[in-house]
Order: C-alpha cells, then sequence, then structure tokens
C-alpha cells in the first residue's frame, strides 16, 4: 500500500496539520519526526476546549495498566492513559496502533486549538509508554508499504503532504542526496559538512535532527552568530527570546552541505514572525538551551526529505 495525507502550515509556517482518523474520529495532528507518540485530546482531556478528541471505535480495547508521560523541547508536555485502535493516514491503515489519550496537557498545547494532538514519526525507541513501549504509527505499517519509506513534504505557506510507501519524482527537483541517519538517540540525527551564510562557506561539520514538530532552525551560537554577522544590526536580545533585527532588513541564504549535495533555505524563509516590537524574529535561533541542533519547519520546508527506516538514512531533494 501507499498514500499520501495533505498537511496544512499554521501561521508562520509553525506546524503543519495532517486531519488524521483515529478509531470512531477524524482529528488534525502535528506529525512529529522529533518524538515517537501519536497522542490525542478525550472528551475528559483538561484543557480540551477548543480541540477535536478522540472516540473510540467500536473495536477499541483499553490497554490495561498502560499509562504515558511526554515532555518536549520547549518545556510543553502531556500524560494520560492508551487505547488500541485502528488510524488511518492518507489511505493507509495501521490497525493495532496504539492511541494515546491525553488526561493532562500543559498550556502551550491547551492554547493551540491548531492541533488536536502528535503523531510522533520519530524511532519508537523514543515512545514513552509504560510498562510496555509501543510502535509509531510508520512502523506498524512499514512491512505493508510498497515502499518502506515516509517523506515529508512541507512548504511556506502552502498545503505539502506526507506521503507514505512511495517517492514522487514530481515533488522535487534534480536528485534525491542520501546520508546515514545516526537513530542513536531515537531521532532522525544527520551531519552536514559545511555550511553558507551568503557566499561565505564554513567548513564546519554539524550535527542535527530532522524534527518536522519544531518550527524553527536551531543552531549552535557560534553558527547563529556567523549567521546573524550578515544581517546588519541583528541583535541576541534575550528579553525578546532570541535573535531579533529590523523587518526591512533583507536576509541572507543559509544553505548546508550533505555528501555532495548543497540544501539552500532562501533568506525569504529565515524571517518567523514580526514582534509586538516592531522588530523581525528569526528563524534561526540558538540551539544552546537543548544541547543538540535542530533542522526544524524552518529548514525542512525548502526540502523533499526522505525517511528511510530499514536503510537507515535520510534523503534530500530541492523542491
Ligand atoms: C506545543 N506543541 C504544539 C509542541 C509540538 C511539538 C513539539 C516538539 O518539540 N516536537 N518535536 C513541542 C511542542
Amino acid at each position: 500500500v501507499s498514500g499520501s495525507a495533505t498537511n496544512t502550515p499554521q501561521p508562520a509556517d509553525s506546524e503543519y496539520i495532517v486531519p488524521v482518523t483515529v478509531g470512531a474520529s477524524t482529528v488534525n495532528l502535528d506529525f512529529d519526526t522529533g518524538s515517537a507518540d501519536l497522542w490525542v485530546y478525550t472528551s475528559s482531556t483538561a484543557g480540551g476546549a477548543g480541540h477535536n478528541y478522540y472516540t473510540p471505535s467500536d473495536g477499541a480495547t483499553v490497554m490495561n495498566g498502560e499509562t504515558w508521560s511526554i515532555g518536549y523541547g520547549d518545556g510543553s508536555s502531556a500524560s494520560g492513559n492508551v487505547y488500541q485502535d485502528t488510524v488511518v493516514v492518507g489511505g493507509v491503515t495501521a490497525t493495532a496502533q496504539a492511541v494515546e489519550a491525553a488526561q493532562t496537557v500543559s498550556s502551550s498545547f491547551s492554547s493551540d486549538t491548531s492541533n488536536d494532538g502528535l503523531l510522533g514519526l520519530s524511532w519508537s525507541s523514543l515512545n514513552t509508554v509504560s510498562p510496555d513501549q509501543q510502535k509509531t504509527f510508520y512502523d506498524n505499517v512499514q512491512s505493508s508499504l510498497a515502499d518502506p519509506v515516509f517523506a515529508a513534504i512541507l512548504k511556506h505557506d502552502a498545503p505539502g503532504s506526507y506521503d507514505f510507501g512511495f517517492i514522487d519524482s514530481s515533488k522535487y527537483t534534480g536528485n534525491i542526496t542520501y546520508t546515514p541517519a545516526d537513530n542513536s538517540q531515537g531521532y532522525w540525527g544527520f551531519t552536514v559538512d559545511s555550511y553558507t551564510v551568503g557566499t561565505t562557506v564554513t567548513s564546519t561539520a554539524l550535527s542535527g535532527i530532522a524534527d518536522t514538530g519544531t518550527s524553527l532552525l536551531l543552531l549552535d551560537d557560534t553558527t547563529c552568530g556567523n549567521y546573524y554577522a550578515q544581517v546588519s544590526g541583528a541583535i541576541n536580545d534575550s528579553s525578546q527570546g532570541g535573535w531579533v533585527y529590523d523587518c526591512s532588513t533583507s536576509l541572507p541564504d543559509f544553505s548546508v552541505s550533505i555528501n555532495g549535495y548543497t540544501a539552500t533555505v532562501p533568506g525569504s524563509y529565515l524571517t518567523y514572525d514580526q514582534q509586538s516590537s516592531g522588530q523581525c524574529y528569526g528563524g534561526i535561533q540558538s540551539s544552546t538551551a537543548i544541547g543538540f541542533n535542530i533542522f526544524g519547519d524552518v529548514f525542512l520546508k525548502s526540502q523533499y526529505v526522505v525517511f528511510d527506516g530499514p536503510n537507515v538514512q535520510l534523503g534530500f531533494a530541492s523542491q
């Protein structure tokens, strides 16, 4: 089998939401290659106002004694209990998917009414269900896929897709360049050989994770400094949350070299949003608080990205 589900960017391309059939309900989930839990609101979730919620199908079962509790890099969290139910994404069906029902969610979730939960697409080793760790949707359907891969096609301010089971050459230009993935921490980790700000090449390798669930491109402070050195007037202002600059400033492109392929994020994609101060908040920000680099949506929305589990590799091509 194979299938494609449309994703829709939320304001500022902050997250990409996909309608998913979970049990007897349709919910809008934030697909997240940086985590491994599929969780949804229920009719009784504290903080569930304004969200669609999960209704178990007739064939659903409660996974007795199983609970989950997750924390994300931005400090948000959620927890609850677990059902086994049918989940359908773009026509691809997981018949015995662990559906994690939220009893509690932190305020950044409850206030974010654009999603009704998350669908994790990292490696299943990050799944938080206890005492029996559960598999991601991708892991559950992988053996049924015509080609056991999925692709993320995120766009700037336009619908894209998550494709399961096939590579679509109409969705990228040139060739796909593959590079080994580092799954030792459960993420889709990878290394770039160098980076370029405008026309200035820095021959320093960077490692990080491909994370559709993180909005920004989070890089070490040296790399951030080298980028904003080419943005006139940019300052790193902790009171505004990081690197800001006058919104009239033009931004240089940021590109990375991966196994001979140059992945370019155009400067026009590198402003995240306008602050109340009239300053603009950059899409490239410091990864220091996280401890590793995160190639989030700001980066991914310039690329066609293949996530290949069996070969433990990532593929990149320009959109
Ligand atoms: C609050 N929300 C919607 C979040 C969604 C995703 C994440 C995340 O770190 N994913 N890798 C954090 C927070």
